[in-house]
């Protein structure tokens, strides 16, 4: 079996008091997907945040790619966060945004002209990403996230404002992502999606 990518063990994250997770266990490997599910509150942005380095457990051990998870630019070229909307550029077109993942990241998956296309973005390009609709700016997260090399993608909710036809060709996109050796994390509340990319489900139980 290859090398794990992300093992979480006996996670716990207390926060304002409150046990949020207890106990948590989590691995994936290159080529897997995994889809955290769990209802409202279960703690799966919370998971999220400790395996982006985000959020430091109150006890346990996260242990991602090469060692525990650190909010450091080292980490954050192996590893695409898509979480809550990015603030966007002021000035900077949606092909410009694009352009600029591209710029400071060494070998894109796809150009830019490609992530247009593949996130149904074609027509949008000189618009500011403000000006599209909140689907079509969730598109554009995920292309910036997609369009650039990693080794590892944390999603929460992808699904988050897009319809059902882009959710299908997303589920394409992250299979793509994983036959080419890649790891996904996603918390999701879509249980078509996850099974559309091949997902292995966990489901997260409230701590309390
Ligand atoms: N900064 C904070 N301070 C106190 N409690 C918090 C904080 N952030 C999150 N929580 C609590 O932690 C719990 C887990 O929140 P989290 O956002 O991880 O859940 P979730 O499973 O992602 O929920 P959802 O499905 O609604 O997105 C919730 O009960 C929430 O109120």
């Amino acid at each position: 079996m290859k090398a794990e990518i992300v093992a979480a063990r006996d996670v716990r994250v207390e926060l304002g008091g409150h046990r949020v997770l207890d106990g948590v266990a989590l691995t994936a490997s290159p080529g897997q997907i995994v889809a955290i599910a769990g209802e409202n509150g279960a703690g799966k942005s919370t998971l999220l945040r400790c395996l982006a380095g985000l959020q430091t457990p109150s006890s346990g051990q996260v242990h991602v790619l090469d060692g525990p998870p650190v909010d450091a630019a080292g980490f954050w070229r192996e590893v695409a966060l898509v979480g809550d909307e990015p603030a966007w550029y002021p000035g900077l077109s949606v092909l410009e945004h694009l352009e600029m993942a591209l710029s400071v990241h060494d070998g894109g998956r796809l150009s830019a002209q490609a992530a247009l296309s593949a996130f149904a973005l074609d027509g949008r390009a000189d618009q500011h990403p403000l000006t599209l609709s909140t689907g079509q700016r969730q598109r554009l997260s995920l292309a910036m996230a997609l369009i650039r090399p990693s080794r590892l993608l944390l999603l929460d909710e992808p699904e988050r404002g897009l319809d059902a036809d882009f959710r299908a060709r997303l589920g394409d996109l992250l299979r793509a992502y994983a036959a080419d050796g890649g790891t996904v994390v996603m918390a999701t509340h879509d249980r078509d999606l996850a099974t559309a990319c091949g997902a292995r489900l966990v489901t997260l139980e409230a701590a309390c």
